[in-house]
Protein backbone atom coordinates (compact mmCIF):
# COMPACT_ATOMS: atom_id res chain seq x y z
CA UNK A 1 0.00 0.00 0.00
CA UNK A 2 1.35 3.68 -1.02
CA UNK A 3 2.00 5.59 1.95
CA UNK A 4 2.08 9.10 1.15
CA UNK A 5 4.56 11.44 3.08
CA UNK A 6 1.92 13.81 4.60
CA UNK A 7 -1.25 13.35 6.47
CA UNK A 8 -4.52 13.65 5.13
CA UNK A 9 -7.19 16.66 5.58
CA UNK A 10 -9.27 16.17 9.09
CA UNK A 11 -11.76 18.43 10.83
CA UNK A 12 -9.12 18.55 14.18
CA UNK A 13 -7.82 21.44 12.01
CA UNK A 14 -10.51 24.13 13.07
CA UNK A 15 -9.65 26.74 10.04
CA UNK A 16 -9.47 23.65 7.22
CA UNK A 17 -12.74 23.47 5.15
CA UNK A 18 -13.77 19.66 6.54
CA UNK A 19 -14.19 21.41 10.54
CA UNK A 20 -16.88 23.65 8.39
CA UNK A 21 -18.51 20.80 6.70
CA UNK A 22 -18.76 18.45 9.92
CA UNK A 23 -20.23 21.29 11.81
CA UNK A 24 -22.68 22.66 9.39
CA UNK A 25 -22.84 21.18 6.17
CA UNK A 26 -23.09 17.55 6.67
CA UNK A 27 -26.41 18.92 9.54
CA UNK A 28 -27.74 20.76 6.60
CA UNK A 29 -27.84 17.54 4.05
CA UNK A 30 -29.19 14.91 6.83
CA UNK A 31 -31.97 17.34 7.77
CA UNK A 32 -32.71 17.56 4.30
CA UNK A 33 -33.19 14.02 4.36
CA UNK A 34 -35.40 13.66 7.35
CA UNK A 35 -37.63 16.47 5.52
CA UNK A 36 -37.77 14.93 2.41
CA UNK A 37 -38.87 11.80 4.46
CA UNK A 38 -41.12 13.55 6.54
CA UNK A 39 -43.01 14.50 3.29
CA UNK A 40 -42.64 10.69 2.06
CA UNK A 41 -44.36 9.45 4.99
CA UNK A 42 -47.03 12.34 5.33
CA UNK A 43 -48.64 10.56 1.90
CA UNK A 44 -48.39 7.21 3.23
CA UNK A 45 -50.09 8.50 6.39
CA UNK A 46 -52.98 9.65 3.88
CA UNK A 47 -53.05 6.55 1.71
CA UNK A 48 -53.15 4.28 4.65
CA UNK A 49 -56.07 5.43 5.68
CA UNK A 50 -57.69 6.06 2.73
CA UNK A 51 -61.35 4.11 2.73
CA UNK A 52 -61.82 3.26 -0.75
CA UNK A 53 -57.96 1.83 -1.79
CA UNK A 54 -57.40 -1.96 -1.33
CA UNK A 55 -56.59 -3.11 2.30
CA UNK A 56 -53.43 -5.04 1.05
CA UNK A 57 -52.13 -1.84 -0.25
CA UNK A 58 -52.99 0.12 2.69
CA UNK A 59 -51.30 -2.48 5.07
CA UNK A 60 -48.03 -2.15 2.87
CA UNK A 61 -48.31 1.48 2.77
CA UNK A 62 -48.84 1.36 6.60
CA UNK A 63 -45.85 -0.85 7.03
CA UNK A 64 -43.82 0.91 4.47
CA UNK A 65 -44.76 3.94 7.07
CA UNK A 66 -43.08 2.35 10.17
CA UNK A 67 -39.63 1.46 8.05
CA UNK A 68 -39.77 5.35 7.12
CA UNK A 69 -40.32 6.66 10.96
CA UNK A 70 -37.10 4.10 11.95
CA UNK A 71 -35.21 5.82 9.07
CA UNK A 72 -35.88 9.19 10.44
CA UNK A 73 -34.64 8.10 13.84
CA UNK A 74 -31.80 6.23 12.72
CA UNK A 75 -30.35 9.33 10.57
CA UNK A 76 -31.52 11.64 13.61
CA UNK A 77 -29.44 9.63 15.70
CA UNK A 78 -26.01 9.79 13.46
CA UNK A 79 -26.68 13.95 13.45
CA UNK A 80 -26.73 13.52 17.03
CA UNK A 81 -23.72 11.59 17.35
CA UNK A 82 -21.83 13.76 14.74
CA UNK A 83 -22.30 17.09 16.69
CA UNK A 84 -21.01 15.45 19.99
CA UNK A 85 -18.02 14.02 18.13
CA UNK A 86 -19.21 10.34 19.03
CA UNK A 87 -17.35 6.82 17.98
CA UNK A 88 -19.02 6.42 14.79
CA UNK A 89 -20.39 2.91 14.34
CA UNK A 90 -19.41 -0.38 12.33
CA UNK A 91 -21.34 -0.21 9.18
CA UNK A 92 -23.79 -3.47 10.00
CA UNK A 93 -23.70 -6.48 7.66
CA UNK A 94 -26.37 -5.33 5.17
CA UNK A 95 -25.68 -7.40 2.16
CA UNK A 96 -24.39 -5.23 -0.21
CA UNK A 97 -20.20 -4.27 -0.80
CA UNK A 98 -17.45 -2.79 1.62
CA UNK A 99 -18.77 -3.26 4.87
CA UNK A 100 -15.88 -5.17 6.16
CA UNK A 101 -13.54 -2.64 4.73
CA UNK A 102 -15.22 0.03 5.98
CA UNK A 103 -15.27 -1.27 9.74
CA UNK A 104 -11.71 -2.56 9.38
CA UNK A 105 -10.51 0.73 8.59
CA UNK A 106 -12.93 2.14 11.39
CA UNK A 107 -11.06 -0.89 13.27
CA UNK A 108 -7.64 0.88 12.45
CA UNK A 109 -8.45 4.66 13.18
CA UNK A 110 -9.37 3.23 16.44
CA UNK A 111 -5.99 2.40 17.43
CA UNK A 112 -4.84 6.13 17.17
CA UNK A 113 -7.67 7.32 18.61
CA UNK A 114 -9.43 8.84 15.14
CA UNK A 115 -12.54 6.55 15.01
CA UNK A 116 -14.75 10.16 16.00
CA UNK A 117 -16.71 12.38 13.44
CA UNK A 118 -14.30 15.26 13.97
CA UNK A 119 -10.81 13.19 14.33
CA UNK A 120 -11.32 10.77 11.58
CA UNK A 121 -9.54 12.25 8.17
CA UNK A 122 -12.07 13.58 6.56
CA UNK A 123 -12.05 11.66 2.85
CA UNK A 124 -13.12 8.41 5.19
CA UNK A 125 -15.69 10.07 7.47
CA UNK A 126 -17.57 11.55 3.97
CA UNK A 127 -17.46 8.39 1.88
CA UNK A 128 -18.56 6.35 5.04
CA UNK A 129 -21.36 8.84 5.80
CA UNK A 130 -22.93 7.99 2.66
CA UNK A 131 -22.78 4.39 2.86
CA UNK A 132 -24.31 4.21 6.59
CA UNK A 133 -26.99 6.32 5.19
CA UNK A 134 -27.63 3.59 2.31
CA UNK A 135 -27.31 0.78 4.89
CA UNK A 136 -30.45 2.35 6.42
CA UNK A 137 -32.59 1.81 2.63
CA UNK A 138 -31.36 -1.40 2.23
CA UNK A 139 -32.25 -3.17 4.78
CA UNK A 140 -35.65 -2.26 4.61
CA UNK A 141 -38.68 -4.06 2.57
CA UNK A 142 -39.81 -0.95 0.64
CA UNK A 143 -36.99 1.62 0.88
CA UNK A 144 -34.52 -0.53 -0.96
CA UNK A 145 -34.35 1.20 -4.07
CA UNK A 146 -34.90 4.97 -2.69
CA UNK A 147 -32.61 7.27 -3.39
CA UNK A 148 -32.90 10.12 -0.80
CA UNK A 149 -31.65 12.77 -3.07
CA UNK A 150 -33.75 11.54 -6.31
CA UNK A 151 -36.01 14.41 -6.01
CA UNK A 152 -33.29 17.39 -5.66
CA UNK A 153 -31.42 15.99 -7.97
CA UNK A 154 -34.61 15.96 -10.53
CA UNK A 155 -35.65 19.38 -9.14
CA UNK A 156 -32.35 21.30 -10.05
CA UNK A 157 -31.96 19.81 -13.33
CA UNK A 158 -35.40 21.15 -14.22
CA UNK A 159 -34.22 24.77 -13.39
CA UNK A 160 -31.46 24.20 -15.49
CA UNK A 161 -33.25 24.38 -18.83
CA UNK A 162 -32.47 27.90 -20.27
CA UNK A 163 -28.39 26.54 -20.00
CA UNK A 164 -29.50 23.06 -21.53
CA UNK A 165 -31.39 24.88 -24.59
CA UNK A 166 -28.14 27.56 -24.84
CA UNK A 167 -25.88 24.15 -25.11
CA UNK A 168 -28.26 22.33 -27.60
CA UNK A 169 -27.97 25.55 -30.03
CA UNK A 170 -24.28 25.71 -30.11
CA UNK A 171 -23.87 22.27 -30.65
CA UNK A 172 -26.58 22.73 -33.38
CA UNK A 173 -24.79 25.85 -34.58
CA UNK A 174 -21.61 23.61 -34.62
CA UNK A 175 -23.31 20.99 -36.92
CA UNK A 176 -23.23 23.30 -40.19
CA UNK A 177 -19.53 23.77 -39.45
CA UNK A 178 -19.09 19.96 -39.34
CA UNK A 179 -16.60 19.76 -42.16
CA UNK A 180 -14.75 23.11 -42.03
CA UNK A 181 -14.00 21.84 -38.22
CA UNK A 182 -12.77 18.38 -39.09
CA UNK A 183 -11.25 20.05 -42.19
CA UNK A 184 -8.32 20.85 -39.33
CA UNK A 185 -6.64 19.11 -36.49
CA UNK A 186 -6.15 22.94 -34.96
CA UNK A 187 -10.38 23.45 -35.12
CA UNK A 188 -10.58 20.50 -33.49
CA UNK A 189 -8.20 21.70 -30.39
CA UNK A 190 -10.10 24.93 -29.74
CA UNK A 191 -13.36 23.09 -29.89
CA UNK A 192 -12.05 19.97 -27.46
CA UNK A 193 -10.73 22.88 -24.99
CA UNK A 194 -14.41 24.36 -25.36
CA UNK A 195 -16.07 21.56 -24.37
CA UNK A 196 -13.30 20.92 -21.54
CA UNK A 197 -14.82 24.38 -20.66
CA UNK A 198 -18.02 23.76 -20.28
CA UNK A 199 -18.02 20.38 -18.83
CA UNK A 200 -15.64 21.71 -16.22
CA UNK A 201 -17.75 24.44 -14.84
CA UNK A 202 -20.81 21.85 -15.06
CA UNK A 203 -19.34 20.86 -11.95
CA UNK A 204 -19.88 24.16 -10.61
CA UNK A 205 -23.49 22.99 -10.39
CA UNK A 206 -23.33 20.50 -7.09
CA UNK A 207 -25.88 19.75 -4.82
CA UNK A 208 -23.72 18.87 -1.55
CA UNK A 209 -22.17 22.12 -1.64
CA UNK A 210 -25.25 24.54 -3.18
CA UNK A 211 -28.44 23.12 -0.94
CA UNK A 212 -30.58 25.91 -1.45
CA UNK A 213 -30.69 26.97 -4.95
CA UNK A 214 -32.17 29.92 -6.40
CA UNK A 215 -32.87 29.70 -10.18
CA UNK A 216 -30.44 32.96 -10.88
CA UNK A 217 -27.92 31.35 -8.47
CA UNK A 218 -28.25 28.12 -10.82
CA UNK A 219 -27.80 30.11 -13.66
CA UNK A 220 -25.21 32.02 -12.94
CA UNK A 221 -23.40 28.91 -12.70
CA UNK A 222 -24.06 27.15 -15.91
CA UNK A 223 -23.50 29.91 -17.80
CA UNK A 224 -21.85 28.67 -21.32
CA UNK A 225 -21.27 31.92 -23.02
CA UNK A 226 -17.90 33.08 -24.49
CA UNK A 227 -17.81 36.18 -22.74
CA UNK A 228 -18.75 34.35 -19.53
CA UNK A 229 -15.90 31.30 -20.01
CA UNK A 230 -13.46 33.74 -20.83
CA UNK A 231 -13.87 35.67 -17.96
CA UNK A 232 -13.28 32.18 -15.88
CA UNK A 233 -9.95 31.53 -17.87
CA UNK A 234 -8.20 33.45 -15.25
CA UNK A 235 -9.71 31.25 -12.33
CA UNK A 236 -7.76 28.20 -13.78
CA UNK A 237 -5.07 27.60 -11.88
CA UNK A 238 -3.19 24.89 -14.01
CA UNK A 239 -4.14 24.18 -17.48
CA UNK A 240 -3.18 20.56 -19.20
CA UNK A 241 -5.64 20.57 -21.98
CA UNK A 242 -2.89 20.73 -24.76
CA UNK A 243 -1.17 17.74 -23.04
CA UNK A 244 -4.44 15.93 -23.06
CA UNK A 245 -5.57 16.78 -26.50
CA UNK A 246 -1.49 16.03 -28.15
CA UNK A 247 -2.46 12.49 -26.22
CA UNK A 248 -5.67 11.75 -27.37
CA UNK A 249 -4.46 12.21 -30.90
CA UNK A 250 -2.30 9.38 -30.71
CA UNK A 251 -5.70 7.74 -30.93
CA UNK A 252 -7.77 5.99 -34.03
CA UNK A 253 -11.39 4.79 -32.62
CA UNK A 254 -10.40 5.01 -28.99
CA UNK A 255 -12.33 4.43 -26.47
CA UNK A 256 -12.99 7.35 -23.44
CA UNK A 257 -14.38 7.05 -20.22
CA UNK A 258 -15.68 9.50 -18.01
CA UNK A 259 -15.64 8.98 -13.89
CA UNK A 260 -19.20 10.42 -13.63
CA UNK A 261 -19.33 12.92 -10.55
CA UNK A 262 -22.77 14.63 -11.07
CA UNK A 263 -26.24 14.02 -12.46
CA UNK A 264 -28.37 16.78 -13.85
CA UNK A 265 -26.49 19.00 -15.89
CA UNK A 266 -23.03 18.23 -14.91
CA UNK A 267 -23.97 14.78 -16.82
CA UNK A 268 -25.80 16.76 -19.34
CA UNK A 269 -22.34 18.72 -19.97
CA UNK A 270 -20.33 15.24 -20.15
CA UNK A 271 -22.95 13.73 -22.52
CA UNK A 272 -22.46 16.62 -24.59
CA UNK A 273 -18.42 16.65 -24.71
CA UNK A 274 -18.50 12.60 -25.44
CA UNK A 275 -21.11 13.49 -28.43
CA UNK A 276 -18.53 15.66 -29.58
CA UNK A 277 -15.56 13.31 -28.84
CA UNK A 278 -17.47 10.55 -30.87
CA UNK A 279 -19.09 12.80 -33.82
CA UNK A 280 -16.21 15.32 -34.70
CA UNK A 281 -13.06 13.26 -33.85
CA UNK A 282 -11.56 10.26 -35.81
CA UNK A 283 -9.85 9.70 -32.16
CA UNK A 284 -12.68 7.96 -30.37
CA UNK A 285 -15.21 5.39 -31.20
CA UNK A 286 -16.49 4.91 -28.08
CA UNK A 287 -17.18 6.29 -24.75
CA UNK A 288 -17.83 4.43 -21.23
CA UNK A 289 -19.27 6.39 -18.11
CA UNK A 290 -19.06 5.26 -14.67
CA UNK A 291 -21.67 5.83 -12.12
CA UNK A 292 -22.12 5.25 -8.67
CA UNK A 293 -24.38 2.23 -7.55
CA UNK A 294 -25.34 4.20 -4.32
CA UNK A 295 -26.78 7.80 -3.40
CA UNK A 296 -23.22 9.55 -3.50
CA UNK A 297 -22.41 12.93 -1.99
CA UNK A 298 -25.66 13.93 -2.87
CA UNK A 299 -26.17 14.35 -6.49
CA UNK A 300 -23.21 12.03 -7.89
CA UNK A 301 -24.86 10.11 -10.76
CA UNK A 302 -26.51 6.48 -10.34
CA UNK A 303 -27.49 3.92 -13.18
CA UNK A 304 -31.07 5.06 -12.70
CA UNK A 305 -30.14 8.81 -12.60
CA UNK A 306 -27.74 8.37 -15.82
CA UNK A 307 -31.35 6.84 -17.64
CA UNK A 308 -33.56 9.25 -16.23
CA UNK A 309 -31.39 12.46 -18.08
CA UNK A 310 -31.42 10.63 -21.22
CA UNK A 311 -35.77 10.62 -21.10
CA UNK A 312 -35.60 13.80 -19.35
CA UNK A 313 -33.94 16.03 -22.18
CA UNK A 314 -36.15 14.35 -24.50
CA UNK A 315 -39.68 15.09 -22.58
CA UNK A 316 -40.30 19.02 -23.71
CA UNK A 317 -42.64 18.93 -20.37
CA UNK A 318 -39.74 17.82 -17.96
CA UNK A 319 -37.19 21.45 -18.38
CA UNK A 320 -39.14 24.55 -16.56
CA UNK A 321 -38.47 26.66 -19.16
CA UNK A 322 -40.27 28.34 -22.38
CA UNK A 323 -37.92 27.52 -24.97
CA UNK A 324 -38.40 28.67 -28.81
CA UNK A 325 -39.47 26.16 -31.34
CA UNK A 326 -36.18 26.66 -32.61
CA UNK A 327 -34.84 26.03 -29.28
CA UNK A 328 -36.79 23.31 -28.74
CA UNK A 329 -36.26 21.39 -32.29
CA UNK A 330 -32.18 21.74 -31.22
CA UNK A 331 -32.91 20.12 -28.47
CA UNK A 332 -34.76 17.43 -29.79
CA UNK A 333 -31.69 16.70 -32.30
CA UNK A 334 -29.50 16.41 -29.35
CA UNK A 335 -31.44 14.15 -27.55
CA UNK A 336 -31.85 11.92 -30.08
CA UNK A 337 -28.43 12.12 -31.12
CA UNK A 338 -27.58 10.49 -27.60
CA UNK A 339 -30.43 8.27 -27.51
CA UNK A 340 -29.09 6.86 -30.52
CA UNK A 341 -25.46 6.55 -29.16
CA UNK A 342 -26.88 4.82 -26.13
CA UNK A 343 -28.73 2.38 -28.48
CA UNK A 344 -25.87 1.66 -30.77
CA UNK A 345 -23.67 1.00 -27.77
CA UNK A 346 -21.49 3.82 -29.00
CA UNK A 347 -22.09 5.23 -25.25
CA UNK A 348 -22.50 2.35 -22.59
CA UNK A 349 -22.33 2.60 -18.68
CA UNK A 350 -19.52 0.55 -16.91
CA UNK A 351 -23.04 -1.32 -15.40
CA UNK A 352 -26.08 -2.13 -17.53
CA UNK A 353 -28.18 0.62 -17.98
CA UNK A 354 -30.71 -0.83 -15.72
CA UNK A 355 -28.82 -2.00 -12.92
CA UNK A 356 -30.77 -1.02 -9.56
CA UNK A 357 -29.41 1.19 -6.60
CA UNK A 358 -27.04 -0.56 -4.88
CA UNK A 359 -26.42 -3.02 -7.44
CA UNK A 360 -28.94 -5.85 -6.90
CA UNK A 361 -25.89 -8.52 -6.96
CA UNK A 362 -24.86 -6.83 -10.53
CA UNK A 363 -22.73 -4.02 -11.44
CA UNK A 364 -19.72 -4.81 -9.87
CA UNK A 365 -17.27 -2.85 -12.02
CA UNK A 366 -18.92 0.19 -10.21
CA UNK A 367 -18.41 -0.72 -7.11
CA UNK A 368 -14.91 0.59 -6.25
CA UNK A 369 -16.18 4.39 -6.63
CA UNK A 370 -17.91 4.07 -3.17
CA UNK A 371 -15.14 2.68 -1.35
CA UNK A 372 -13.09 5.25 0.76
CA UNK A 373 -10.22 3.89 -0.92
CA UNK A 374 -7.57 6.43 -2.73
CA UNK A 375 -7.34 5.66 -6.17
CA UNK A 376 -3.32 5.01 -6.04
CA UNK A 377 -4.22 2.04 -4.02
CA UNK A 378 -6.98 0.77 -7.61
CA UNK A 379 -4.59 -1.80 -8.98
CA UNK A 380 -4.74 -3.42 -5.64
CA UNK A 381 -8.12 -3.68 -4.10
CA UNK A 382 -9.93 -3.78 -7.85
CA UNK A 383 -7.39 -4.96 -10.09
CA UNK A 384 -9.76 -5.91 -12.85
CA UNK A 385 -11.45 -2.16 -12.97
CA UNK A 386 -8.00 -0.94 -13.08
CA UNK A 387 -7.07 -3.39 -16.12
CA UNK A 388 -10.14 -2.31 -17.67
CA UNK A 389 -9.10 1.84 -17.70
CA UNK A 390 -5.25 0.65 -19.06
CA UNK A 391 -7.41 0.55 -22.35
CA UNK A 392 -8.47 3.77 -22.19
CA UNK A 393 -7.54 6.28 -24.67
CA UNK A 394 -8.10 8.84 -21.96
CA UNK A 395 -9.76 8.42 -18.63
CA UNK A 396 -11.42 11.56 -17.74
CA UNK A 397 -12.36 12.30 -13.75
CA UNK A 398 -14.83 14.83 -12.96
CA UNK A 399 -15.23 16.85 -9.76
CA UNK A 400 -14.05 17.80 -6.71
CA UNK A 401 -14.36 14.51 -4.78
CA UNK A 402 -12.26 12.27 -7.65
CA UNK A 403 -9.63 14.59 -7.19
CA UNK A 404 -9.56 14.26 -3.51
CA UNK A 405 -9.44 10.79 -4.04
CA UNK A 406 -6.92 11.19 -6.76
CA UNK A 407 -4.56 12.77 -4.63
CA UNK A 408 -5.77 10.53 -1.77
CA UNK A 409 -6.87 14.48 0.13
CA UNK A 410 -3.56 14.61 1.47
CA UNK A 411 -1.97 17.75 2.64
CA UNK A 412 0.34 18.20 0.08
CA UNK A 413 2.35 21.33 -0.40
CA UNK A 414 0.26 22.87 -3.39
CA UNK A 415 3.51 22.48 -5.58
CA UNK A 416 3.93 19.17 -5.18
CA UNK A 417 3.61 17.31 -8.80
CA UNK A 418 0.60 16.25 -10.13
CA UNK A 419 2.06 13.07 -11.08
CA UNK A 420 3.82 12.42 -7.45
CA UNK A 421 0.85 13.05 -5.60
CA UNK A 422 -1.28 10.49 -7.95
CA UNK A 423 1.16 7.66 -6.05
CA UNK A 424 1.34 4.17 -8.06
CA UNK A 425 -1.54 5.41 -10.04
CA UNK A 426 0.51 7.83 -12.33
CA UNK A 427 0.94 5.98 -15.73
CA UNK A 428 -1.07 3.83 -15.63
CA UNK A 429 -3.33 5.03 -18.46
CA UNK A 430 -4.19 8.74 -19.66
CA UNK A 431 -5.86 10.56 -17.55
CA UNK A 432 -7.05 14.23 -17.21
CA UNK A 433 -8.70 15.88 -13.82
CA UNK A 434 -11.48 18.49 -14.12
CA UNK A 435 -12.02 19.79 -11.27
CA UNK A 436 -13.60 23.15 -9.79
CA UNK A 437 -12.35 23.52 -6.49
CA UNK A 438 -14.39 22.52 -3.25
CA UNK A 439 -11.70 21.22 -0.57
CA UNK A 440 -8.05 22.26 0.25
CA UNK A 441 -6.10 19.85 -1.27
CA UNK A 442 -4.46 20.91 -4.30
CA UNK A 443 -1.14 20.23 -6.17
CA UNK A 444 0.28 20.72 -9.26
CA UNK A 445 1.02 24.44 -9.20
CA UNK A 446 3.63 27.00 -9.17
CA UNK A 447 4.68 28.20 -5.86
CA UNK A 448 4.44 31.92 -6.82
CA UNK A 449 0.83 31.33 -8.19
CA UNK A 450 -0.33 29.64 -5.08
CA UNK A 451 1.46 33.00 -3.49
CA UNK A 452 -0.98 35.53 -5.98
CA UNK A 453 -3.94 33.47 -5.42
CA UNK A 454 -3.86 33.85 -2.11
CA UNK A 455 -3.49 37.08 -1.81
CA UNK A 456 -6.14 37.67 -4.64
CA UNK A 457 -8.69 35.40 -2.84
CA UNK A 458 -7.76 33.49 0.40
CA UNK A 459 -10.65 30.85 -0.36
CA UNK A 460 -9.59 30.18 -3.49
CA UNK A 461 -9.32 26.59 -2.76
CA UNK A 462 -12.63 25.91 -1.68
CA UNK A 463 -15.10 28.04 -2.57
CA UNK A 464 -15.55 26.86 -6.56
CA UNK A 465 -14.44 29.71 -8.24
CA UNK A 466 -11.20 28.37 -8.93
CA UNK A 467 -10.52 25.48 -11.25
CA UNK A 468 -7.91 22.89 -12.11
CA UNK A 469 -7.39 21.74 -15.49
CA UNK A 470 -4.73 18.75 -14.55
CA UNK A 471 -3.12 15.75 -17.11
CA UNK A 472 -1.18 12.91 -16.50
CA UNK A 473 0.15 10.84 -19.39
CA UNK A 474 0.22 6.68 -19.74
CA UNK A 475 3.99 5.96 -19.01
O1 LIG B 1 -19.48 17.02 -6.69
P1 LIG B 1 -18.03 17.22 -6.44
O2 LIG B 1 -17.43 18.22 -7.36
O3 LIG B 1 -17.29 15.95 -6.41
O4 LIG B 1 -17.92 17.85 -5.02
C1 LIG B 1 -18.21 17.13 -3.88
C2 LIG B 1 -18.26 18.04 -2.73
O5 LIG B 1 -18.37 17.38 -1.58
C3 LIG B 1 -17.23 17.57 -0.80
O6 LIG B 1 -16.57 16.38 -0.83
C4 LIG B 1 -17.60 18.06 0.55
O7 LIG B 1 -18.77 17.56 1.02
C5 LIG B 1 -16.35 18.62 -1.37
O8 LIG B 1 -15.09 18.20 -1.60
C6 LIG B 1 -17.06 18.93 -2.62
O9 LIG B 1 -17.52 20.18 -2.43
Amino acid sequence: MFEPPFPPYDPTDKSGFSYDTVVKRWPVILTSIVDQLHRENHDLQLYSQHASDPEQQKASAAEKLEEGKAIIEQISKVKYQMARDHVMEPIPQDGEPHVELYNSELERLAESSRNTWFTAPWLYAECYLYRFLRSMFTQTKHWHDYDPFGHQKLDVFRKSGNSIYRIATMMHELGKEKSMIEANPENLKVFFQEMIQMCLWGNATDLSLLTHMSLTDIERLQTVEKEAQTARQAFIMRDDQEAAWDQLRTSVDGRVDFVLDNSGFELFTDLVFADWLVTYTPYVAKVVFHPKLIPWFVSDVTPPDFKQTITSISDPAFLQSTPTPEQQDHLNELAARLKQHVESGVFSMSVPLDNPLGGGGTGKEANFWTTPVPYWNMATYDNELWQDLRKSSLVIFKGDLNYRKLTGDIQWPAWTPFTEALGPLAGSFPLLSLRTNKADVAVGLDKEKVRETEERDAKWRVNGKFALISFAARS
